[in-house]
């Protein structure tokens, strides 16, 4: 369970709450960090056929922080699996950074996945035998990665977790244990962060915080964000909204607000369930 602070969330993280729906610059006017063209997904074969992504074309840009609704079952999570290299797709292509991921063998695709994504799970997914600092700099320990100091200490303070390094994630709240799997994702400072519901595991306060951060880290640090998630809430820190139903993309928002979201997604519910 995360524990309750007692400082209020607008004192100590005063950026995170008072804009949450700041936009970046027009998306035609930055580059691309992630692209799928055409990209399906098809499980199974005969009966058990699933066409789960039906030839999805859309742009991540740099800079921008992407969150991605739809009905269960409309293939949000498939999206950004083989976006981000976790999942092999049956047709089209998706090119990160440049690399069209089609092309890379397994190890190549592995050291990518190391090197150019930083992924925030629903769960925290921590080494319980590391400090939080370790468990922040593993994956570039892993590549055989010297930290960038100054970007570090960056990301640290921007989550608050300067008192907390040499903490256990036992020691640590839920809450406390997500801002270190944040700091962890941006450690590498990576071309592209994914989030699949980052906040589902966390109180609403605690997912406020978190969702503050993703959001900082595209504002103040530059970041990319793309985030799965059900909750119109969270997608209004999103700088543009992608929907998805059946398959297909089929709407997109732009500086949302969680009424929009929600209404937006309430049109879904004539055909089925929401979340
Ligand atoms: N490993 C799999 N084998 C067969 N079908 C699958 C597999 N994974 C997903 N699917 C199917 O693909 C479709 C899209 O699934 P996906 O998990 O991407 O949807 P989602 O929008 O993320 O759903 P949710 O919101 O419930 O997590 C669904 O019909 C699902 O049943």
């Amino acid at each position: 369970m995360a524990c309750v602070a007692t400082v209020p969330v607008s004192q100590e993280f005063p950026l995170v709450t008072a804009f949450p729906h700041v936009t970046t610059p027009s998306p035609a006017t930055t580059a691309v960090a992630a692209r799928a063209t055409e990209l399906s997904k098809v499980y199974g074969t005969g009966d058990t056929r699933v066409v789960a992504l039906d030839r999805v074309s859309v742009a991540f840009h740099q800079g921008e922080f992407t969150a991605i609704m739809g009905p269960s079952g409309s293939g949000k999570s498939t999206l950004m699996h083989c976006v981000a290299g976790l999942d092999s797709f049956s047709g089209g292509s998706v090119q990160l950074g440049g690399t069209e991921l089609s092309r890379l063998k397994d190890k190549q695709l592995t050291a990518l996945r190391r090197d150019k994504i930083g992924f925030v799970f629903q769960a925290f997914n921590l080494l319980p035998t590391l400090t939080a600092r370790e468990n922040i700099t593993l994956p570039l320990d892993i590549a055989g990665r010297k930290p960038e100091k100054q970007w570090l200490e960056r990301v640290i303070s921007m989550v608050g977790l300067e008192g907390r390094l040499k903490h256990r994630p036992t020691e640590l709240s839920g809450g406390q244990q997500q801002r270190v799997a944040v700091a962890r994702a941006l450690a590498s400072r990576p071309e592209i962060v994914f989030g699949d519901e980052p906040t589902g595991n966390l109180d609403s306060r605690s997912g406020a915080e978190i969702l503050g951060f993703l959001r900082e880290s595209v504002r103040e640090l530059g970041q990319t964000v793309v985030m799965v998630t059900h909750d119109p809430v969270a997608a209004a820190y999103a700088d543009r909204v992608v929907f998805l139903a059946d398959g297909r993309i089929v709407d997109e928002m732009h500086g949302p607000t969680a009424e929009r979201v929600l209404d937006r997604m309430k049109e879904f519910d004539g055909r089925g369930r929401v979340s």
